[in-house]
């Protein structure tokens, strides 16, 4: 793997098996076709956050796809449900598994529609994805910064674009000692999909 991102003096300290990445892992015609595609058909919608005591709206859009048909009541009250797989992701989530020899049953797709969406600072960690998970980021269109920081030294801090067609593999202890996030941005940009592949129990 080449993360030639994080650059020099902070390199060696990020440690280099928590993550996997393959620049162009879909084309750029698969991932043009493919952006354009969800754009048009996936289930978006905008769901509500705590924060503190208010709720307020995403910054984003979201839809799920996975093995089974099932609405779920997630920790901050939303309900969401799961569509089945439609062929595409179905295709991309058995790629992804036969070259990197890991299983998936669900995606969250990810809409960033302009430079004022975000996910903020967060781990993925909820009992339902285990210990150590392993979750697959395709990043389609607007290429966006993804950041790091050390959940209990906030200063010890990484980014790395996430260009159109890009794979990141999230994996090992990333989740239980590292949050991440897409910070908004002030220069003006265009509509970003992300698709995060995770294997969830009870899906
Ligand atoms: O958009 C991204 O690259 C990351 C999304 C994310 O962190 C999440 O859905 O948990
Ligand atoms: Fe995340």
């Amino acid at each position: 793997m080449q993360l030639s991102l994080f650059d020099a003096e902070e390199f060696y300290e990020f440690p280099k098996d928590l993550l996997e990445y393959r620049e162009n892992f879909l084309s750029r015609e698969e991932a043009d076709g493919l952006k354009d595609h969800l754009l048009k058909t996936a289930t978006w919608e905008q769901r509500t956050q705590k924060m503190y005591d208010k709720t307020v709206l995403t910054p984003r859009l979201t839809a799920w796809y996975g093995d089974q048909n099932k609405s779920y009541e997630s920790a901050d009250n939303n309900t969401s449900s799961t569509n089945l797989w439609i062929p595409e992701l179905l295709s991309l989530k058995e790629r992804i598994e036969k070259e990197f020899g890991y299983r998936f049953n669900g995606v969250l797709l990810n809409l960033y529609r302009d430079n004022n969406d975000s996910v903020a600072w967060h781990r993925d960690k909820e009992n339902r994805y285990g210990k150590r998970p392993v979750i697959a980021s395709i990043s389609l269109g607007q290429t966006r910064n993804f950041d790091f920081r050390k959940r209990d030294h906030h200063q010890s801090k990484y980014g790395l674009p996430l260009p159109n067609g890009s794979l990141l593999i999230m994996k090992g202890d990333l989740q239980e000692n590292w949050e991440h996030r897409i910070a908004k941005s002030t220069v003006r940009m265009k509509e970003r999909i992300n698709l995060t592949f995770r294997l969830i129990s009870e899906l």
